[in-house]
């Protein structure tokens, strides 16, 4: 098993090496097979005992060169000078069948010189929570780090009580966030960022390199490729809780899957995380903090823009204004095709933001009223508190289908390859976590995979929102 590690070949200040801690027992519970075959990994070494020394965090294959990253950031609006890998490490990156760089990192492997008060280590919770969501957002079609592997490690790991510990593999297009740049950027370390941008640019956006501006030309890269990640979170109802800027990828992959829940009944003021008392990450509040988090980004890279500051900055914000635009013209297509239609036209907004307002006003689950709309529009009456309005509501739409002409099979199709009928719902999340934990029970966990890897099938058990009794309310983080 070779991974090199294209990190090694930055400036050593931008990372740390850190021993191995060796855990009593590691198990593996998960292996994406599929995945480990488009990296190119061979799925039985994994599986082995050298593959578990190694997904554990144990022991490390000769040559492997792991490094745990230095990284800032503002949380919460904060800013915090120095973060960086706490309890992760970036084992290396493979090429994988398509000739893409993919990183390999495990998170919850042990303190590295980045832990802090932190013990390094990841609850089996989290773990089975990150893996379930970011598989399902994979198969879902949006930009995601993967998961790998889950191993339990044996040990248990001190939380609000006891609980069992594990470590994710996990699988990225790269770990460079916005937090990376700013760790650099508050040294005034403006060589380190002419490298960290060089690497960038080289590895997630080469066209840049032809660019007049080529940090400009890349800044902007990052700028569409958020506001389009974002718009593809707003389509499916996802709220990913934690949106500092050490959780934006470079790369816009969905990163960081602590506190993160779909909604079920749509509100947009809808927060999950405990730890988000002001409702910073709000669901209607995302594009705007994707928005503000870049704003974080362009401030970093203004010296290597121009040299002339106010050049520089009113570059940078002609840049970051563009993401408005990218923003909405990507929601506005991704909610086009969710209501079966090919093209906008003027109008399509204020159709869909009716639709919100009725779904806002019912409370209507997100997920199924937009299945029922590609199945059956009249079993969408049901989810509305009032039927009539729906009714006014659908008389439009139509009319507005009837302007594409496209035949009713054909778009019911389209729209049901486009509206899942499973997401990962927090209640089915929470009962996988206590079968896991309580009973060392792990079939529920891999049924629920399977269910939502293939969002799109008709599955009524997966399908249905919690009830009364089975709604969760808080999702909690950094565990
Ligand atoms: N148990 C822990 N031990 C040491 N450091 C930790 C621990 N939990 C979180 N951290 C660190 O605190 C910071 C913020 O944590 P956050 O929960 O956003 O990240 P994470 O979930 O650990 O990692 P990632 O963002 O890579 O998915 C990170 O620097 C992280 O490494």
């Amino acid at each position: 098993m070779i991974l090199t590690n294209s990190y090694t070949r930055l400036p050593e200040r931008f990372f740390a090496r850190s021993a191995l801690t060796p855990v009593a027992a590691p198990h593996l519970i998960a292996l994406n097979r599929p995945l480990a075959e488009e990296l190119g990994l061979d799925a039985d070494w994994l599986a082995g005992p050298e593959g578990l020394a190694m997904l554990s965090g144990s022991e490390m294959p000769e040559g492997t060169d792991p490094v745990a990253l230095a990284y800032a950031g503002h949380q919460f609006g904060q800013f915090v000078p120095q973060l960086g890998d706490g309890r992760a490490l970036l084992l290396g990156d493979v090429i994988d069948r398509h000739g893409v760089r993919r990183d390999v990192q495990l998170k919850g492997s042990g303190p590295t010189p980045f832990s802090r008060r932190g013990d390094g280590r990841a609850a089996l919770g989290p773990v089975l929570r990150e893996y379930l969501v970011s598989e399902a957002m994979a198969a879902l079609g949006v930009p995601t780090t993967r998961a790998l592997a889950a191993v339990t490690t044996g040990e248990t790991v001190l939380r609000m009580t006891a609980l069992p510990g594990a470590v994710l593999a996990r699988v990225a297009a790269s770990h460079l966030r916005v937090g990376t740049f700013q760790f650099l950027a508050v040294r005034d370390d403006l060589d380190g960022l002419r490298a960290l941008t060089d690497y960038a640019i080289e590895r997630h956006y080469p066209e840049a390199r032809e660019a007049a501006n080529p940090t400009l030309a890349f800044y902007d890269a990052v700028v569409n490729a958020q506001a389009r990640l974002i718009a593809r979170w707003m389509s499916l109802g996802f709220i990913h809780g934690v949106m500092n800027t050490d959780n934006t990828s470079i790369s816009g992959e969905t990163i960081d899957y602590g506190p993160c829940a779909f909604l079920d009944e749509y509100d947009p003021g809808k927060v999950f995380s405990s730890i988000d008392q002001g409702g910073r990450y709000a669901y209607a509040n995302q594009p705007r903090i994707g928005m503000w988090n870049l704003a974080r980004l362009a401030e970093t890279l203004l010296p290597l823009i121009d040299e002339d500051a106010e050049r520089a900055v009113a570059a940078a914000q002609e840049s970051l204004s563009r993401f408005l635009n990218y923003y909405e013209n990507a929601h506005l297509a991704e909610m086009c095709a969710k209501l079966g239609l090919k093209t906008a036209e003027d109008g399509d907004k204020e159709l869909i933001e009716g639709l919100f307002d009725l779904m806002a006003k019912s409370a209507a689950d997100f997920t199924l009223t937009f299945r029922a709309l590609s199945e059956n529009p009249d079993s969408a009456r049901a989810l509305f508190s009032a039927p009539e309005d729906f009714e006014a509501w659908k008389a439009r739409w139509k009319a507005r289908l009837a302007r594409e002409g496209t035949e009713d099979e054909a778009r019911r199709a389209a729209m049901r390859a486009v509206n899942p009928a499973i997401i990962p719902r927090n209640h089915r999340i929470e009962e996988v976590i206590d079968a896991a934990v309580q009973r060392e029970d792990f079939a529920p966990f891999e049924a629920m995979l399977a269910a939502v890897t293939t969002p799109y099938e008709e599955r009524p058990d997966y399908a249905r929102p919690p009830s009364p009794q089975e709604r969760v309310w808080e999702t909690f983080c950094g565990t």
